[in-house]
């Protein structure tokens, strides 16, 4: 079997989302996170979420991942209702969660244990394809506490490609990062979106980074959270974050945010 028919097709998964609402009833307060949700995502589209702290961008996230159930309306993945979490749609976090006590190739390989009918060798050659596209093939025996934050965050994204999901959840997972990585790591990550494509929902705060990543940039409204506007990102790929044409629609967006976060 050839690494192609290892890696199978580069799967998507198309998403819809209808009428959702989530509350979080707490002994004191009822907290109305999101409210009225309503959104359609195509097969390997990415979508990033903005908004201001707190709008619910997480809350959705984990909606979708089947980590958190909605009080009301629906959630697909291709037709199908989400019931929990699933090997179809992979979480990578602003933390990198990996296992410290796992190097590199093991943290990878561990993703890989949830898919069925690989031998051991047909694992390890999957865990170094997905290492080198995230250029870490050198790296593959070190320790989790050798590598820098960049890094790590490219061992959590090949552990999360691993497993070849439909969706890609991301949340704020540059955030924690220097500019100079982020940079790095957003043309990496659009260079493997085009070899591997997904149906990637990406929360930011980062409004650039939005612009330079997104196929398309939804704005939601502070607590509760609703979608109020949304901008189709047609400029060319590759996209540089510090292009003119990404800082120039980056701004028209946070003028619009600002519009709907009264603090801002
Ligand atoms: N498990 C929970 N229990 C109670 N309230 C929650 C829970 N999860 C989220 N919330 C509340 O729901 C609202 C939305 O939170 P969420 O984390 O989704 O926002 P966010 O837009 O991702 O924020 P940030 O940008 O700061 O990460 C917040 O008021 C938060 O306190």
């Amino acid at each position: 079997m050839s690494i192609q028919d290892k890696l199978g097709d580069s799967s998507t998964a198309k998403l819809s989302i209808k009428n959702v609402s989530k509350l979080f009833r707490g002994a004191r307060q009822t907290v109305t996170a999101l409210e009225d949700i309503n959104l359609e995502v195509e097969d390997g589209e990415f979508v990033c979420l903005l908004g201001a702290s707190g709008c619910g961008k997480s809350t959705l996230l984990n909606l979708i991942a089947g980590l958190e159930k909605p009080t009301e309306g629906t959630i697909q993945s291709d037709g199908q209702d989400i019931t929990g979490p699933g090997r179809q749609r992979m979480v990578m976090f602003q933390e990198h969660a990996l296992f410290p006590w796992l190097d590199v190739i093991g943290n990878v390989l561990f993703g890989l244990n949830l898919k069925p009918g690989l031998t051991q060798d047909d694992r390890r050659e999957l865990a170094m394809f997905y290492l080198k596209l995230v250029g870490l093939e050198k790296f593959s025996q070190s320790n989790i506490h050798e590598l820098s934050g960049g890094m790590k965050q490219r061992v959590a994204l090949a552990r999360a490609l691993a497993p070849n999901p439909q969706v890609l959840l991301m949340d704020e997972p540059f955030a924690a990062l220097d500019a100079m990585t982020r940079e790095q790591l957003y043309a990496d990550l659009q260079n493997i979106q085009q070899k591997r494509r997904k149906t990637v929902i990406f929360v930011t705060h980062n409004v650039r980074e939005a612009v330079c990543l997104g196929d398309r940039v939804l704005l939601f409204t502070p607590r509760p959270g609703r979608i109020h506007n949304e901008y189709r990102i047609t400029l060319p790929r590759a996209r540089d974050i510090n292009d003119v044409a990404v800082a120039q629609l980056a701004s028209t967006i946070t003028a619009d945010l600002k519009k709907h976060t009264p603090s801002a």
